[in-house]
């Protein structure tokens, strides 16, 4: 069911969140905040996506804020932490920030630095997380083919349980899944999944282990449900920096998948220096509880965006709207 654009906007808040840690090139997030019947929702598609990939970002809002979400199989889901592409020594700092997780994904393939880097930030990782602790890479797909086989094999010393899109394409996947085969580490894909025309075209050519899910990108819990259920492949649940409000969306379809392996890149709240929920959810002996949050009245005043920014992503709304 599509509100209509006026119930929207009734109750539309938009909000401007301090990251506590530098991620993606960014260090505020902007969403904006609905009231659906059945709960607070969120729209927070990143400033630079165009309408048509911003379009099942509004589909999934509505979908957690207007549907019954699916029946949910657990109450708690556990969570990895996110370490951004930071020095080695401010690993540990970001790590303090995620009380009891076992698991951590390191961003690696940062521009302007090197395999070096990646390197030391991991091993700073596993020196912190100890033999039992679990470590993720996340490439964003900006390795090449050679690069990827070159990093893997160089970080392969860490014992990784998994490499996220190494490299950008569904091809690319393919070819450097298979020349690492012998190393054991699986291949994970993110873009391939929530950016592609078809997100199961990946999981078809059998060019990836692990599919990252993603609720917003993929058009909300329900879309990305049946996407799960259709690819047959172990799925991690992960999220987009987003508010509690958002982390709540992932936290159901993660308590709704009919099995979770892996622990889920749901823990983001720890990432953000603000939140707009009365109880954020942020990570408690490494999960996360599955419900809805409550918006906090005084966190959207204190974190509400300019008149500018408001008007931009109001405009944002409409406009994305009409694509629905
Ligand atoms: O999966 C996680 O640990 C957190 C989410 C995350 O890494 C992320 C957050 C915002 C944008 C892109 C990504 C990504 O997985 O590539
Ligand atoms: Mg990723």
């Amino acid at each position: 069911m599509k509100p209509k654009l006026d119930e929207l906007v009734a109750t539309a808040r938009v909000v401007s969140l301090p990251l506590s840690t530098r991620f993606r090139g960014i260090d505020t997030r902007e969403a904006l905040l609905l009231e659906g019947p059945l709960g607070a929702t969120e729209f927070s598609p990143f400033l630079e996506y165009g309408d048509e990939e911003a379009a099942s970002w509004l589909a999934a809002a509505i979908d957690f804020g207007w549907r019954e979400t699916p029946p949910l199989l657990r109450d708690t889901i556990p969570v990895n932490a996110t370490v951004p592409a930071v020095a080695p020594s401010a690993v540990a700092a970001v790590l303090a920030r995620f009380p009891g997780c076992r698991t951590a994904k390191v961003k690696v393939a940062e521009p302007g630095q090197s395999l070096a880097d990646d390197i030391a930030r991991v091993q700073e990782v596993r020196r912190i997380l100890g033999p039992e602790g679990r470590i993720r890479l996340d490439a964003n797909g900006l390795w090449n083919v050679d690069e990827a086989e070159h990093a893997i094999h160089a970080l392969a010393d860490c014992d990784l349980e998994y490499v996220e899109q190494p490299c950008a394409t569904v091809e690319e996947l393919a070819e450097i899944r298979t020349r690492t085969k012998y190393m054991g580490i699986p291949i994970a894909a993110d873009e391939s999944v929530r950016k592609a025309a078809d997100p199961l075209a990946v999981a078809r050519a059998g060019a990836a282990d692990i599919l990252v899910v993603k609720a917003q990108p993929l058009g909300g819990i329900h879309a990305a449900l049946a996407i799960v259920r259709e690819a047959g492949l172990p799925v991690v649940v992960s999220s987009a920096i987003d508010t509690s409000v958002g982390i709540a969306m992932g936290a159901h379809l993660a308590a709704a998948v009919p099995s979770l392996d892996f622990d889920c890149g749901l823990g983001t709240i720890s990432l953000l220096a603000a939140d707009v929920a009365t109880q954020p959810l942020a990570p408690v002996d490494g999960r996360i509880p599955v419900r809805r949050p409550e918006l906090d009245p005084g966190a959207l005043r204190r974190h509400a965006a300019s008149p500018e920014r408001t008007a931009w992503w109001l405009e944002r709304l409409s406009r994305v709207y009409d694509l629905l």
